[in-house]
């Protein structure tokens, strides 16, 4: 019996990209997340999903360290990608951030123009040697998030220029230059219409292939249509976590079943 949970155990570990075991964050007083585990299966899209203060966030930006930047924010507990604890001292919190990229709820481009937005994490941590392969990597990122045609003969044109699904699309192209292995979406859609968020929806379906993908979202359609796997906090318990399906047909916990009935949130 054992040696078979030891065999399960390696089979999930073999899948999974990042493993989170037993985080707690505080702000000050404030208790945000309790005891947090969950693993992140590569080449999958995990929805984050819950009330609004639930933690989701929180969570997510414990991620890439992005919370060390917040002075209050206490994190304990463990978290590996690939297996190597990424708030180990010797782990620095920039090179972290190139492996696990983030986009935010609104589109943030640099005041730079397209290409140097795109060109700005590989030219920070070294990734090309001339000029012909930073054109490359701005080329095939402009690509995967979609938005080359649309750009292709206005690169040295401001990135603030672009609609906001363009501009949330060149923050994707930005955030996949670096050649991340995990990418933070939180509330990506938010500040987008309904075209610009399928764009965005379709676009996260195609980054499954390459990447392990994690995405905030308040709707819960959205949490149907792009994720595999959905996770649903509630005041910073990570209370039910598994297939989206599952979740959203036959969620095993009463509070689940509140929210997506709508009877929470
Ligand atoms: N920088 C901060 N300082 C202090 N408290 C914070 C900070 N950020 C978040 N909190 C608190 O931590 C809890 C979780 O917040 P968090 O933003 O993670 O929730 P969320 O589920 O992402 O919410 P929302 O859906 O509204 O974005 C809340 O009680 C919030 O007030």
């Amino acid at each position: 019996m054992n040696d078979m949970n030891l065999t399960e155990r390696a089979v999930q570990a073999a899948e999974a990209k990042m493993i989170a075991r037993g985080v707690n964050v505080h702000y000050g007083d404030t208790h945000a997340l309790k005891d947090v585990n969950v693993d992140l299966l590569d080449r999958t899209v995990t929805a984050f999903i819950g009330p609004s203060g639930c933690g989701k966030s929180t969570f997510l930006r414990c991620l890439n360290r992005m919370n060390d930047t917040v002075a209050s924010a206490r994190v304990t507990g463990e978290i590996r990608l690939d297996g190597e604890d990424i708030y180990d001292r010797r782990v620095d919190p920039v090179q972290l951030r190139a492996k696990v990229g983030m986009v935010f709820q609104k589109p943030n481009p640099f005041p730079k123009s397209i290409y140097d937005n795109v060109a700005y994490g590989p030219r920070i941590h070294g990734l090309t040697r001339n000029k012909a392969e930073l054109d490359a990597v701005v080329e095939s990122s402009l690509r995967r998030a979609a938005l080359w045609d649309e750009v292709k003969d206005r690169l040295l044109s401001p990135g603030t220029g672009l609609s906001g699904g363009q501009q949330q699309r060149l923050c994707i192209a930005r955030a996949v230059a670096t050649a991340p292995e995990v990418l933070l979406m939180d509330e990506p859609c938010s500040a987008l219409d309904p075209i610009a968020t399928a764009q965005v929806e379709e676009l996260i379906d195609e980054l499954r292939s390459q990447f392990s993908v994690v995405i905030v979202t308040h709707s819960m359609q959205q949490a149907a249509r792009v994720s595999q796997r959905t996770a649903f906090f509630h005041l910073g318990h990570l209370v039910e976590f598994g297939d989206t399906s599952q979740i959203f047909t036959n969620p095993r916990d009463p509070r689940t079943e509140s929210y997506i009935t709508g009877r929470i949130g």
